[in-house]
């Protein structure tokens, strides 16, 4: 015997693989496992699960290494779902336990413990289990940290009972996975061939090209072909550089105007991206008639699901290099370049562009953005172009209560960039705690807040359908200030819009978070119904 414990030997491994922040919310169920936490590993407090779920993502995704995150047993995990949703939709690798009674205790239901823990949180994590033993419970980590960190990446979970972690153990043995794999030659002589005799091909680039840190050659792809490149709808990362002459904008989520937009091209290629994301139905084809529709992706199921194109299995670095290894280089002429939308005029309550604008014109030139204004999403793609890697993320897949947390997390990896998150009156509600969290860290962070007073993405899909007035999505009577500085941020309203240029620039350059609240006009157009417009 080595002397070590459950805990002793699953440390050792969160140390080994990088996972030296703990996001958690403790509870009975956890004492065992905090017993003298090493030094070398850090708490973070979310004051509630979702909070702290978002946050290890956020986390995440700004240092490149699985997120680690501690919840207290049945009741925690519930608050936490919505966020591991997400964190299970847009693929970022999260090392979940869970606390749980002892097992003496588990047959007689008590107070706290989880029935069938391993079911509660599927399907969206990639692998779950209480292990049998209590010894067993490191190999288990080793394991789920390896699938989290397999593409496609995802959260994983781990209910451990209490009266495991004091139990002997061996350590973990070291042991390194590759995990890029990549397309045969055949598949991608087969694609090449259809790009070098495209009329006019495109691209469709999602969130697998920012996972994989595949930008590089997904741009020297696009030059080599001269296609035309759009990001995939709702995509939760940033894709291309927005400011190249090739960018077109971003595909829409909905499948006759997602069709339109690829209209005039042979041959689409979409690397890392789902065929397609929708949010409302209606029928129509999924790519022009005619077309050719090739998809690189790591995710055996959506290469399963997919309902059209020719799928290759891969990873999107290994696929695009060996890509770029056949396809010859072709002049094809440039689009039209994209123009800036017209900044709207001063008003008060001021238009959403304008602040965008404001925001666009003076953000630090190294801010990472997170957005969660689901009303404004568009024309914020349309006015904030992203030109750098790893500078925008927000949710793809839906669940609101992710941004603010998410930017917290984003935050407390900083490097020396500033956050800047760009959120609505009604998706900050759902986890403004996490400004408690975000004071207590310091951490740099300018929330600006577009106050339009209600839930007005579900109004204007409400619109779109004709359901013209739609109960419970009226949100006024808050103060946001008022909240923030309860919460130990500081904050301050902004309503005549000549004093919004300072009032950014001052939260920008704020010591640790600030939030901003912006009384906004709400916009009385359907969604996703441009000719309405
Ligand atoms: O459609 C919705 O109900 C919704 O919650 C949502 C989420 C994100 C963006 C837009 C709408």
């Amino acid at each position: 015997m080595t002397g070590l414990t459950v805990r002793d030997a699953v440390f050792d491994f969160c140390r080994r693989a990088g996972m030296t922040t703990v996001f958690g919310n403790p509870g009975s169920t956890e004492l065992t496992m905090f017993r003298d936490f090493p030094e070398d590993f850090s708490y973070v407090l979310g004051l509630q699960e979702s909070i702290v779920v978002a946050a290890a993502a956020g986390h995440a995704l700004g240092t490149g290494r699985a997120g680690l995150v501690s919840l207290h047993s049945a009741g925690g995990v519930g608050h936490s779902l919505g966020a591991v949703f997400n964190a299970y939709r847009d693929r970022v690798p999260l090392v979940v336990f869970a606390g749980q009674q002892s097992r003496p205790m588990l047959p007689t239901r008590p107070f706290l413990s989880a029935d069938k823990p391993a079911e509660f949180p599927r399907p969206y994590v990639k692998w779950s289990a209480q292990p049998e033993r209590a010894e067993s419970v490191p190999g288990a980590l080793a394991e789920a940290y390896r699938i989290a960190m397999t593409p496609p990446r995802g959260p994983v979970f781990l209910s451990v009972p209490e009266d495991d972690w004091d139990h002997p153990a061996e350590p973990v043995p070291h042991r390194e996975v590759h995990t890029g794999f990549g397309a045969s030659p055949e598949a991608l002589a087969e694609v090449a061939a259809a790009l070098d005799g495209a009329a006019s091909p495109v691209l469709i680039v999602g969130p697998g090209v920012e996972d994989e840190n595949a930008l590089p050659l997904v741009v020297e792809l696009a030059e080599r072909t001269g296609a035309h490149v759009w990001i995939s709808p709702l995509s939760g990362r940033s894709g291309f550089p927005e400011d190249h002459p090739q960018f077109r904008g971003f595909l829409p989520p909905v499948r006759d105007q997602l069709a339109g937009r690829l209209e005039g091209h042979d041959v689409i290629l979409a690397l890392g991206a789902p065929i397609f994301v929708y949010h409302v139905h209606v029928e129509g084809r999924f790519i022009p008639e005619g077309a050719r529709l090739f998809h690189f992706d790591c995710d055996p199921e959506q290469v399963a699901w997919a309902p059209v194109g020719t799928s290759v299995l891969t990873t999107i670095d290994t696929g695009v290099r060996g890509l770029l290894e056949r396809v010859g280089k072709t002049e094809r002429p440039l689009p039209e370049p994209r123009l800036l939308p017209a900044t709207p005029l001063a008003s008060t309550p001021m238009d959403p562009g304008f602040v965008m604008d404001a925001i666009r014109d003076l953000k630090p030139p190294n801010a990472v953005i997170v957005e969660e204004a689901p009303s404004h999403r568009d024309d914020f793609h349309a006015r904030v172009p992203i030109t750098a890697s790893g500078t925008f993320l927000t949710t793809g897949s839906g669940a609101l209560g992710w941004g603010l947390p998410l930017a917290v997390g984003r935050a407390l990896a900083s490097g020396g960039e500033r956050v800047v998150c760009v959120i609505g009156d009604g998706s900050i509600m759902y986890s403004v705690q996490a400004l408690w969290t975000a004071a207590q860290h310091n951490v740099p962070m300018t929330v600006v807040v577009l106050r339009n007073g209600g839930y007005q993405a579900v109004k204007a899909l409400g619109r779109r359908i004709g359901v013209e007035s739609v109960p419970g999505s009226n949100i006024a009577g808050l103060d946001y200030p008022a909240v923030a500085q309860g919460l130990g941020v500081p904050g301050r309203t902004v309503t005549d819009p000549a004093e919004l240029p300072e009032a950014l620039s001052a939260g920008f350059a704020h010591d640790g978070p600030f939030l901003i609240d912006v009384a906004v006009s709400a916009d009385e157009s359907p969604m996703y119904e441009p000719w309405a417009r």
